[in-house]
């Protein structure tokens, strides 16, 4: 089974690689909706595949990495894109939280991307 926890954190950011005029280098921030989804079987006794509270906590050093930060100046995002935040987060959290499936990041109601690992 498959469940999920959602973050909010908000965070600056410019795009260093797109092309001249594009609005997106210039400096901008989003209110980033990050899920992080996870699969197991339920166990029988608890009822549950894993605890959110495991979960909220193996993604906590993340989310103080993350929240009210320029992203840029963060090591390995210094072209913070929403497919380079997943990749990241996925890098980060998959050896903290095996059960890992997948990072979904939202970067505006409109946009933003799953990833599912390499
Ligand atoms: N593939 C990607 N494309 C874009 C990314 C990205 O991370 N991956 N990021 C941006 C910008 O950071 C921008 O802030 C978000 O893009 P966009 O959806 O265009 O933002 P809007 O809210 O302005 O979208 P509208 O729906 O057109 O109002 C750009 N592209
Ligand atoms: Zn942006």
């Amino acid at each position: 089974m498959r469940l999920f926890k959602a973050f909010t954190l908000e965070a600056a950011h410019r795009l260093p690689n797109v092309p001249a005029g594009h609005k997106c280098a210039r400096l901008h921030g989003h209110s980033f909706r990050v899920e992080v989804h996870v699969e197991g079987e339920v166990d029988p006794h608890t009822g549950w595949v894993i605890d959110f509270a495991e979960i909220k906590a193996a993604f906590q050093p993340l989310y103080d990495q993350l929240d009210h930060r320029y992203l840029n100046d963060i090591e390995g995002l210094d072209n913070p894109t929403s497919e380079r935040l997943a990749e990241w987060i996925w890098a980060a959290l998959k050896p903290r939280l095996p059960l890992l499936a997948e990072v979904v990041v939202h970067e505006t109601c409109t946009s933003g991307c799953r990833y599912q690992g390499p």
